[in-house]
């Protein structure tokens, strides 16, 4: 796409002249917001945002099939497209159970039209449709950079962790009993079936796991050629049980490298679900047992992922946590009762939220373990004060009020308030979204 250029009241480069996002101001002069017309608009955007890498015609029929024009944004200058937010209509595993979220993602500018209130504009009209409708009161994003969101009340809602498992520290901490169980490596589309009834039983398992169609498995098991750098096609272990049952799978590939004239490929591992721990184990044990390899690395497991016990030398996988999905309550009342809590709560929270004033005040939230929560505007005093982002960070049980209280960004104000709230939050087994949108 050619650039179509910085608008006539902004000084390029400085961002300053009109960047009228501090604060929560509105958006540059000249620009117009409309709902998106066709994926295909999508592409020259994000072309120019990324530097240059047009999605291939394979990558664009898959995030095209996801994509739902009427939920996403652009905006527009001279009439043509210079900015992007895709919305999604998602269902996602909360504490408690499954819940509609609103997903986020392709939010990306033209270099030209950057630091001019663009994103923030398209993120405000974005929630403030989600409020007005009320659709989902839960909105997530997986972010490029993890500086961009807070700002707009997003908190870091689930991380993951990479591990790589060197050679010499392959062994169990104790026996795999794999009785009956069988072990098969076929190409993802051959494995369809299998991924699709393993992940969907695992589902409910843990908070943050969305709930794949058809389109979004094909999403979870894509195979870019551009995304494989250097190394082989995508491949599906596939564990099944005595009957014939699929158990466990483990997307990965490998890629060639010797050492010494020995092989150390690379098996880098997508990613892993299993119905039952003997599984887990047996589908594990297979991928570190792979003949030719080096290390096996895992990108991003949960953070609580049982393979770090099962290893007998965790120290070795050198496992290294990284920010992951990050959430926001679009509506509060709406999110703090879309899920369930882990102990008895009942406190009164002042929240602050620029980004969507109607949030703002004091919310008491009152909830049984496993029960069903209220969540009311009060006039009483406030236990504890916090922010959106803190909020977010909160609400699939993964943050930690107490962490974030040490922080300094949750304040106390009723003592013993901060303990009581902060176990009911948490959730076990921790949040965990490996799917990309
Ligand atoms: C959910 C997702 O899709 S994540 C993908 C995000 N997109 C990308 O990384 C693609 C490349 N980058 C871009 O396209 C753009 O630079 C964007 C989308 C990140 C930002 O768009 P802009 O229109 O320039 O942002 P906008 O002018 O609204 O900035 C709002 C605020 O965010 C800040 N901000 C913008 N980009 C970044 C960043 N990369 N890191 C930290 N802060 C940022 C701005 O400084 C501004 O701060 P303020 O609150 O102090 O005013």
């Amino acid at each position: 796409m050619a650039d179509v250029g910085a608008p006539k009241d902004v000084r390029p480069g400085t961002g300053t002249a009109a960047r009228t996002g501090a604060g929560g101001g509105r958006a540059a002069a000249g620009y117009t917001f409309r709902t998106a017309a066709e994926w295909a608009e999508f592409g020259a955007v994000l072309d120019l945002a990324y530097g240059g890498h047009p999605h291939s015609p394979a990558h664009s029929a898959v995030v095209g099939a996801l994509f739902e024009p009427k939920r996403s944004l652009v905006a527009c200058y001279g009439g043509r497209p210079c900015a992007t937010l895709a919305g999604y209509a998602l269902e996602m595993t909360l504490p408690g159970g499954p819940a509609p979220v609103a997903g986020i993602g392709y939010v990306a500018v033209a270099p030209p039209h950057r630091r001019r209130g663009l994103m923030r504009e398209l993120l405000r009209k974005a929630l403030t449709a989600l409020h007005e409708e009320r659709a989902e009161p839960v909105a997530v994003l997986h972010s490029t950079e993890p500086g961009i969101y807070g700002r707009f009340g997003f908190g870091l809602a689930s991380q993951a962790v990479e591990v790589s498992v060197p050679p010499e520290a392959r062994a169990f901490a104790g026996e795999v009993v794999a009785a009956g169980l069988t072990l098969d490596v076929v190409s993802p589309d051959e494995a369809h079936a299998a991924v699709a009834d393993v992940y969907r039983a695992c589902l409910s398992q843990r908070p943050g796991l969305l709930r794949r169609d058809a389109a979004w498995q094909r999403r979870a098991v894509e195979d870019e050629p551009a995304g494989r750098h250097g190394a082989g096609r995508l491949l599906c272990m596939v564990v099944s049980g005595p009957g014939g049952d699929a158990r466990a799978y483990a997307l990965y590939r490998l890629r060639p490298a010797w050492e010494r004239s020995r092989p150390r490929y690379a098996l880098s591992v997508r990613e892993v679900f299993a119905c039952d721990p003997a599984a887990y184990a047996f589908v594990w044990r297979s991928l570190l047992d792979t003949d030719l390899a080096g290390a096996v690395t895992a990108a991003c497991c949960p953070v609580d992922d049982p393979l770090l016990a099962l290893l007998d030398d965790p120290r070795s996988a050198a496992p290294t946590v990284r920010d992951q999905l990050y959430a926001r309550a679009v509506d509060l009342d709406r999110a703090l009762t879309a899920r369930t809590y882990s102990a008895p709560v009942d406190v009164v929270l002042e929240v602050r939220d620029v980004m969507c004033p109607w949030n703002e005040g004091r919310w008491r939230l009152c909830a049984e373990p496993g029960g069903g929560a209220v969540c009311v505007r009060t006039g009483a005093a406030a236990d504890l004060a916090l922010g959106a982002r803190d909020v977010g960070a909160v609400l699939l049980g993964g943050g930690s009020l107490a962490q974030l209280a040490l922080a300094g960004r949750v304040a106390e104000l009723r003592p013993g308030a901060l303990r009581a709230a902060s176990a009911a939050f948490r959730h076990d087994p921790a949040p965990y979204c490996p799917t990309a949108f």
